[in-house]
């Protein structure tokens, strides 16, 4: 199968803000962005007029009016946002989001993890689960997820066909785990790890034959629950197919002392996945918090990618990953939510949570508590960096920055639509939609609306979502068409309308 093509061009109108580079945001005003039926943005057109524009670009690219749909986002309280990148869940504990208590990695994993994943292989228990896990991604702005599922094979299929068919793109990751976990819940052998593996690559094969929206991930859990044989299959795997890989690093210091047990004749944990062929660009390790100065510049050497998961790292005491260290090590580094160490669906709290735990780090107590103030200003990341990693340093993470992460010609509409203002009650279902928690007065700078959002903003704020073109998320409101209303009322400064 392949995507089937939209049936109309789309012309998008309004306030577009992404980040182009770690550290900036640009705030592209009264803009025109059009696609074309494959999804593919064909044109950007900055400081229009509605009429003007229109009648040029359609000229311009030989669009016809009756083959081309128009949304409007005329209000200074709407922007459109490239969508979020997801490089790191566990689809598969969805339902576990916020039951962790006290636990720490290992006993987490025995207690909540392995239980849950297991009872996966029940279909019908899985088909909820992984329903509702996308749905809630979608609707809190993740167009693009790295997914681990379990290693059930029909139960990872699942979760690729419902990608596929509910339009979230993509990566898909049959666990392989032959080692430390539990009887119940463990690959036979290598051999029939791979032999599983290889049944959900030509699955995922069957239903998208180009990957153009979900693709396959080698996805072994991490180095305790490997053995070499696992990994070196792995391996060759990948050198066939040249898929990603997907793995976990670092995370906790009793899972770094039980590597050095089951490893002890590689150097470090890095050198377990690089010994065993699986540390190259394609990998993408998650947690990175305890890697020593020799790793972090091995995974830099080999090009390979980091997933910094705050959220869970609060949540299972595992540490504070130093990002900016590891930018400057010039590796590329993404957000993950890692549901569910992580207790959040949403790239905006990880977002937020990364800012926070960059704070942490160099407080006094804290990792880099000793270092110069210049030092400790310059670890601390700003809001344009963590929506950087959000958007444009998730895609090079997940190796599509060439396809989603910006709003640039050739890439693809994966876009959000954030509502920042008050509903009005007759609109919104329910007070919390009227009052929200992003609460705009109408004087703050874009940039100062934007911190807004970032601090208070969650699901509430995501009016509409979009993957390769297609609407794969609206919120529901009373009155449907109320968002175009209100554009083609405004004045583009409609700020105030429900002021007091
Ligand atoms: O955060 C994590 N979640 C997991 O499921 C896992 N498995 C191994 N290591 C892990 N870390
Ligand atoms: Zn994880």
């Amino acid at each position: 199968m392949t995507l089937p093509k939209l049936n109309k061009n789309q012309v998008f109108f309004g306030t577009f803000v992404h980040a182009k580079h770690l550290g900036e945001l640009e705030f592209l005003h009264n803009t025109a962005v059009c696609v074309d039926t494959s999804g593919k943005i064909v044109a950007v057109e900055p400081n229009c007029n509605q009429q003007k524009t229109v009648e040029a670009l359609y000229a311009r690219l030989r669009w016809s009016l009756e083959d081309t749909s128009v949304t409007l986002g005329w209000d200074k309280r709407l922007f459109f946002f490239p969508g979020f990148v997801d490089t790191h869940a566990h689809a598969s504990q969805y339902p576990n989001l916020g039951i962790f208590g006290k636990t720490t990695l290992l006993d987490w994993l025995n207690t909540y993890t392995f239980p849950t994943e297991a009872s996966l292989a029940e279909l019908p228990k899985a088909r909820r689960v992984y329903t509702r896990c996308i749905r809630q991604a979608l609707a809190h702005g993740t167009t693009t997820a790295a997914y681990y599922a379990t290693i059930d094979v029909n139960a990872t299929n699942l979760l690729a066909d419902l990608c596929f068919s509910m339009g979230q793109r993509a990566f898909v990751g049959r666990v392989c785990m032959d080692h430390l976990g539990p009887d119940y819940y463990r690959d036979e052998s290598a051999d029939q790890s791979i032999a599983a593996t290889q049944a959900t690559i030509e699955h995922i094969r069957s239903i998208d034959n180009n990957f153009e929206l979900v693709s396959p991930i080698l996805t072994p859990r991490f180095a305790p629950a490997c053995s070499s044989e696992i990994m070196k299959g792995l391996s060759e795997v990948q050198q066939r197919t040249q898929l990603p890989v997907q793995t976990h690093i670092s995370e906790n210091v009793n899972e770094i002392e039980l590597v050095k047990e089951l490893f002890p004749d590689c150097k470090h944990y890095a050198d377990v996945y690089d010994t065993h062929g699986l540390l190259n660009e394609k990998t993408i390790l998650a947690h990175a918090i305890h890697l020593t100065e020799e790793e972090a510049d091995l995974i830099a050497k080999r090009k390979a990618k980091i997933a910094h998961c705050p959220c869970s790292n609060s949540a299972l005491s595992s540490g504070v990953a130093r990002v900016r260290w590891l930018l400057e090590k010039g590796i590329q580094v993404g957000l993950g939510s890692d549901m569910s160490g992580g207790y959040s669906p949403s790239i905006l709290e990880a977002a937020r949570h990364a800012k926070l735990v960059s704070n942490h780090l160099i407080m006094p107590g804290g990792t880099l508590g000793n270092l110069s103030s210049e030092e400790r200003d310059k670890a601390k990341l700003s809001i344009e960096e963590v929506l950087y990693l959000a958007t444009k340093g998730g895609a090079e993470v997940m190796g599509l920055a060439d396809k989603i992460g910006t709003f640039e010609v050739g890439k693809q509409w994966d876009a959000q639509l954030i509502w920042t203002g008050l509903v009005p009650d007759e609109v919104a279902y329910d007070d919390f939609t009227t009052y929200g928690a992003t609460d705009i007065f109408g004087w703050e700078t874009p940039d100062e609306r934007i911190a807004k959002w970032v601090f208070n903003g969650d699901s509430h704020n995501v009016r509409k979502v979009w993957v390769a073109g297609r609407l794969v998320h609206e919120q529901l409101l009373r009155k449907e068409n109320w968002m175009d209303e209100l554009s083609a009322n405004s004045d583009l400064d409609g700020v105030g309308l429900l002021d007091d």
